[in-house]
């Protein structure tokens, strides 16, 4: 259980506090350790090699991804930046195995996705996998807490178990005071935190996030930046981030340039920023 007596404040979670409240969780039986590096079987936890996707055919085809390559490291935040249509959206649910790509090879957490059948890809999504959207996609009859429990409801997790991580959870993304609150109760702010701990609910190893702060003031889009690097750094989760937002550059390890479907730039979040 996290600790009990925390506020919702922001300050607390881009803190030393925030840290501590994920270092809590950390005694939980995961499947991985976190601080394993490049991992258990020496795999990188994203490897996608030579990834085209296009739309349509013919002369109006477009190709969103033309030969995408690069690996994500375990327990790296990586960001993948790039103008709107540049393929961000394309890449991201390829890797999280929502779509399929028309050529090349994606391997998450040491598994090929071409190897997958359905059953394969739900339990990849249901399990290895989280996703946070720009548009927050809460349940909206639901309350904070149960949005949170949904994913380990399709897992079939005990209630008592899923209670307590919902709890954790919750109290990790700084919303412990608003568990009974609906996401329309909530700020868009408070609703992202929201879906980053259901995202973390079947503790994925890698997490997903598609313009995470797209609707966010930029503020607040520091702050969920924050909190994601948090999580990342807390529990141990790999994460890959589509943002357009230069400012938040600079809270990645790395970042990965797409243009017209193709890598250009793939450098040290700190040589990046700027
Ligand atoms: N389902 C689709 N059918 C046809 N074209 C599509 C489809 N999805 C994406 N595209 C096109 O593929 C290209 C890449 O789109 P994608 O959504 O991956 O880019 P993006 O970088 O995520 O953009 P944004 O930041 O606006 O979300 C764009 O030209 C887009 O219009």
């Amino acid at each position: 259980m996290g600790p009990g007596g925390r506020g919702g404040s922001r300050a607390a979670l881009s803190g030393g506090a925030g840290l501590r409240i994920l270092g809590a969780s950390l005694t939980y039986g995961g499947r991985f350790t976190v601080g394993d590096g490049d991992g258990r079987d020496g795999h990188p936890m994203v490897r996608v090699e030579g990834l085209r996707r296009s739309y349509g055919s013919g002369p109006a085809a477009v190709h969103a991804l033309r030969g995408v390559s690069f690996e994500v490291a375990r327990g790296e935040l990586v960001a993948v930046k790039g103008r709107s249509g540049s393929g961000k959206t394309t890449l991201l649910n390829l890797v999280g195995g929502l779509d399929a790509p028309d050529g090349g090879r994606i391997t998450v957490d040491g598994t090929d996705l071409a190897d997958l059948g359905e059953e394969g890809l739900l339990e990849l999504r249901r399990d290895r996998v989280g996703f946070v959207f720009q548009t927050f996609a809460l349940v909206p009859i639901l309350t904070a807490a149960e949005n949170v429990g949904v994913p380990m409801r399709l897992r079939r997790a005990a209630p008592a178990e899923r209670e307590e991580r919902v709890r954790l959870l919750l109290s990790m993304v700084g919303l412990a005071e608003h568990a009974e609150q609906r996401p329309a109760e909530l700020s868009g702010g408070q609703q992202q935190r929201v879906a980053i701990a259901r995202a973390l609910a079947n503790r994925p190893a890698l997490l997903l996030a598609d313009e995470p702060t797209g609707q966010l003031d930029a503020e607040t889009g520091r702050a969920m930046m924050e909190l994601l690097r948090a999580v990342v750094r807390g529990e141990g989760v790999t994460a890959l981030v589509a943002t357009h937002d230069a400012a938040l550059l600079d809270l990645a390890d790395r970042v990965l340039e797409l243009h017209d479907g193709v890598i250009v730039e793939s450098a040290p979040a700190v040589t990046a920023a700027g």
